[in-house]
């Protein structure tokens, strides 16, 4: 494969990438008066600072707190900002301002991370000044001294965007100047993977394994560049990642490993669920880290541990001055000594940057397991950093120029694990332009990939065939009829449930009384015959990804009377989730089950990949003459669907029309046909209640 043209594909394609959700955003902002935006949950009005202080990683803290001459109860009203948002804290333009007004009000402002949010306080920690730390300060004094009204709105994440170009820019330059050694030539079929290391005899640290994942880790651990490890819905990817990550620093001597995730949360169940007493390290803002996973945090850690007692004066004395510089009133410092006030807290803040500074690195180059997110690899802390193996968690969820930015760290790594299903969703992409046109080789499985949605994973696949992968085939989630279908139509009938779950049923809840429902692992209920038609909203612009343009009141009828029943025979609302593909679907279920059941989870089938409840009820939508299925069409969704329960799986929709779109759903109606429990509803039953 032409590595140039890989990486200059990619480039397209993440700048069309980008473009796309800037547009989105600032489209948005432009156009929306900011009491709406805060509607939206995009923005935060109405703020004055109330205090400032240097926080983790040296970074100004700013406190906001709601203007207090606009609030009776000094409680901010409901707003969608949440801790780990990229926020820009600025002046707060007026409802009629023009565009011209709030670009110049967006240059003065200063843009952070919400650090914490209460319904009285806002915490930001300040970052990511253009110029670094002193273009902060300016932005800060000018902010606590205008007096003005402040907002807070959400941005776009530029920093992931940038990391991504900036690592697929040297993938370009290797392929320019033909420098790709070991894994790279491997990664681009240059070469083929090496012959696996037999490594005999294994001392299992987790002796709760079972053969497949056993296999896969003797796999992970022998191959000597790359191992990818599919794991179908609930079969333990992590668990196995878990044992393959303390193989590693069991050996003698120990491997240094680079653990990464697409997203804070994959990287966070990790380090939960390794041993206590092993040390590692997490990088990243810990703004963004679940609070349990704090303590080990580089962050937290290079103030706990014996180098954060030498930055802690500094930061003491930093914070007297900068609490002095923020009093006002007539004790206001001013002019001269205001000036040199500022000069010391830039001079102090250098030098609590440098203490910092080597106090983290000191912690990062002797740590032997460092985890992060795939684009906080990208980020100063390893920069000179060399690691033996990358093992990535739900790469099929990544996008490769993600992947690509641990890969590329020191001189290459030699050895990438990659654990994902490829026969699950792929991530999300907003962009709706066409894909580039490139020469590609006549041979398939060297072909460019045009679209975000190939992700390394199954391109690897592609490239390198089967033997490349371990399948975890004991999955610990469904009951055996559930794993049937989507085992049968995508995993080669490979899946196996695992004895302690392949008989549960909800009526073995506690609680929960035995009805003709409970006792069904399985149950489709059809609404052929044209009775529940689906509604087409007049905004037929939206896209796809987005779509609220349908929606089955009918159906939805139904749907709201059977959670309801699930409910009256004890299940917990806690234990049951709702999904659809289509948003429309979604906003006519949440109106009518939110208020009775604040347990329930209602979403859709993208935003439940990865998760499980007791009882999934599925509301397909789709029912026309027509025979239209729109996005049903997209069997990773509907294998999603389908994998998410562990006792009782409920799909409801319209045989006839869904059976059109072919593939995965067509066969599941088969199958449900032909040997489970069908029903077919009455208008009359959802019309009368
Ligand atoms: N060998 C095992 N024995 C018993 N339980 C196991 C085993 N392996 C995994 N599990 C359990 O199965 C569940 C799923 O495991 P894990 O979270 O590691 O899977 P995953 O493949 O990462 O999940 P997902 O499909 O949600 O991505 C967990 O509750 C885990 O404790």
């Amino acid at each position: 494969m032409d590595i140039a043209l890989f990486a200059t594909t990619q480039l397209d394609l993440l700048r069309q990438e980008h473009a796309a959700e800037v547009a989105e955003q600032t489209s948005l902002i432009t156009s929306l008066p900011p009491t709406s935006l805060q509607r939206h949950g995009l923005a935060l009005l109405n703020l004055s600072v109330s205090t400032q202080r240097t926080g983790l990683g040296g970074r100004t803290v700013l406190e906001l707190e709601p203007d207090l001459a606009l609030t009776t109860d000094g409680k901010f009203p409901s707003h969608g900002l949440r801790s780990g948002d990229i926020v820009r804290i600025e002046e707060q333009p007026g409802g009629a301002a023009k565009k011209k007004e709030k670009a110049e009000l967006k240059e003065r402002g200063v843009e952070g991370v919400v650090h914490r949010v209460s319904e009285s306080r806002l915490v930001v920690a300040v970052s990511g000044g253009k110029k670094g730390g002193d273009d902060d300060d300016a932005g800060v004094e000018a902010l606590v001294t205008s007096g003005k009204r402040l907002w807070a709105v959400k941005m776009a994440n530029e920093v992931t965007f940038r990391r991504m170009v900036k690592v697929m820019e040297n993938l370009k330059e290797i392929g320019d100047k033909q420098t790709a050694t070991g894994l790279t030539r491997v990664l681009f079929g240059l070469d083929s993977p090496a012959p696996v290391e037999d490594v005999g005899e294994i001392n299992w640290l987790d002796e709760g394994l079972n053969e497949s994942q056993k296999r896969a880790v003797k796999f992970a651990l022998g191959s000597r560049d790359i191992a990818l490890i599919h794991g179908p819905p609930g079969t333990g990817k992590t668990q196995t990642l878990l044992e393959i990550i303390r193989q590693f620093t069991s050996q003698t001597p120990p491997k240094r490993v680079l653990v990464c995730g697409p997203s804070n949360i994959s990287v966070d169940n990790i380090v939960l669920r390794l041993p206590p007493d092993l040390p590692v390290v997490r990088l990243g803002h810990p703004a963004r880290l679940l609070p349990r996973v704090l303590a080990k945090s580089l962050d937290v850690l290079s103030q706990t541990s014996e180098a954060g007692e030498i930055v802690k004066d500094v930061r003491q004395e930093l914070d007297s001055l900068m609490a002095k510089l923020a009093v006002g009133g007539k004790n206001r410092i001013r002019g001269k000594d205001r000036k040199e006030g500022w000069e010391q807290v830039r001079h102090l803040r250098g030098e609590f940057r440098f203490r910092e500074g080597k106090a983290t690195r000191d912690l990062v180059s002797s740590s032997k397991v460092v985890l992060s997110t795939l684009h906080g690899a990208g980020g100063f802390q390893l920069r000179n950093e060399r690691f033996d193996v990358v093992i990535i968690d739900e790469g099929s969820q990544a996008l490769e120029a993600q992947c690509w930015i641990p890969l590329l760290l020191g001189n290459g790594v030699s050895k990438l694990i990659l654990a994902g299903d490829h026969l699950q969703l792929p991530p999300t992409v907003k962009s709706t332009s066409k894909p580039p046109k490139i020469a590609q080789p006549k041979e398939k499985r060297f072909r460019i990939p045009t679209s975000l949605e190939a992700t390394l994973f199954s391109r690897l696949l592609d490239l390198h065939g089967k033997d490349i992968k371990r399948l975890l085939n004991v999955q610990y989630r469904m009951h055996q009829d559930i794993m049937s279908f989507p085992s049968k139509y995508l995993y080669d009938s490979e899946l196996v449930a695992a004895e302690s779950v392949a008989n549960r049923l909800l009526t073995e809840l506690p609680d929960v009384e035995e009805n003709e429902d409970t006792t069904l692992p399985v149950l489709f209920i059809d609404t052929q015959g044209g009775d529940f038609p689906e509604a087409v909203d007049s905004d037929e612009s939206k896209k796809p990804s987005t779509s609220s343009s349908h929606s089955n009141p009918l159906e939805a009828a139904l749907t709201i009377k059977y959670v309801r029943s699930l409910i009256a025979a004890g299940v917990k609302d806690t234990e049951i989730a709702v999904i659809t593909p289509y948003n429309g679907q979604l906003a006519l279920l949440s109106a009518a089950l939110r208020p009775d059941y604040p347990g329930l989870e209602l979403g859709s089938v993208d935003g439940f990949q990865g998760r499980e409840k007791e009882a999934i009820v599925v509301s397909l939508v789709r029912s026309n003459d027509k025979r239209e299925a729109g996005f049903l069409k997209e069997g990773r969704r509907l294998n999603v669907a389908m994998t998410r329960a562990r006792r009782h799986l409920c799909v409801i929709g319209d045989g006839e029309t869904v059976k059109h779109a072919g593939g995965f759903l067509a066969g599941w109606i088969k199958w449900v046909e032909e040997g489970g429990e069908v029903r077919y509803p009455d208008v009359s039953d959802v019309l009368q209640t």
